[in-house]
């Protein structure tokens, strides 16, 4: 078996995953991700990348290959250990909102904090400055996410997630709820903060102004890893693939390779 680098905080070989209907979704999928590395998982709607996400992060096991996190292996590890590993170590943003209708807004991105032992009032100063940097003011932060507007409630899971200073961060196409308008102030407050608390984050997007941000991205097409997938503007043409690889792209081939369209 082939160790995983050294330098890799996440490390995945080989990945094979078909849905219980008999689709697969990723199909021999190799991906090295270092130490506080943003990187983009690109690709058009269906090209696997939710599940390759779902399979790093130990949501969901591959029917085939391997995933290491720090040197331990995520593929082999049953159900409450990868539970308890997504709780401790894993953040994750969802393409629609989650949260939970009891509580407030502030509450919501402090439960994770809470969950991992931090006292009630120090996770509530904590969230406080996450949503206050994601222009969640005070009066909206102490609402309940029924009274908050749905790009709001997404902001709520963005702050969520960035409070608690994860390891790797999991977001599947994380701005998509908000207004065109918003997005780029939103990445830009998610890419630095994770540059500056020295996070991992795995950005899975169709829309390359977002890979743009990243250090580094990785295309998938039909669940594979390709050098290149150029999408043209009007949907229903044709896509172009380059070969498979199992290394990522450099920053700037990945930018230039991946020129794709919503
Ligand atoms: N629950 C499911 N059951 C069966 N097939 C599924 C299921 N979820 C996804 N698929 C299929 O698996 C493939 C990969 O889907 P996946 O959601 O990983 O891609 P994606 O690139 O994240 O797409 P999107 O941008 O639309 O979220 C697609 O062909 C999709 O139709």
């Amino acid at each position: 078996m082939e160790a995983p680098p050294d330098n890799d905080v996440l490390w995945a070989r080989a990945l094979h995953f078909q849905h219980g209907d008999g689709s697969p979704a990723l199909q021999g999928v190799s991906v090295g991700v270092r130490k506080g590395e943003i990187l983009a998982v690109s690709g058009p709607r269906g090209s696997g990348k939710t599940t390759l996400l779902r399979c790093l992060s130990g949501m969901v096991r591959p029917q085939e290959g391997e995933v290491w996190f720090n040197g331990a292996p995520v593929h082999s590890m049953g159900p409450l250990k990868r539970e308890r590993l997504r709780r401790d170590r894993f953040g994750w943003i969802d393409t629609a909102p989650v949260l939970v209708p009891e509580l407030s807004a502030w509450e919501n991105a402090a439960l994770p904090l809470m969950l991992r032992g931090t006292g009630r009032r120090r996770a509530k100063t904590a969230a406080l400055e996450w949503l206050d940097r994601l222009d969640v003011d005070g009066a909206t932060a102490r609402r309940r996410p029924h009274e908050l507007q749905h790009a709001e409630r997404q902001r709520v899971c963005i702050a969520r997630a960035l409070a608690v200073a994860p390891a790797v961060l999991f977001a599947d196409e994380p701005t998509a709820p908000l207004h065109r308008a918003d997005r780029a102030h939103v990445l830009r407050t998610l890419t630095t903060a994770a540059r500056s608390h020295g996070i991992t984050v795995l950005l899975a997007t169709h829309d390359a102004r977002t890979a743009a941000l990243a250090d580094r991205t990785v295309a998938l097409l039909d669940g594979r890893r390709v050098r290149t997938v150029h999408l043209p503007p009007v949907a229903g043409t044709t896509v172009a693939a380059g070969a498979g690889g199992t290394s990522g792209t450099s920053g700037s081939e990945g930018r230039a390779a991946c020129s794709l369209s919503a």
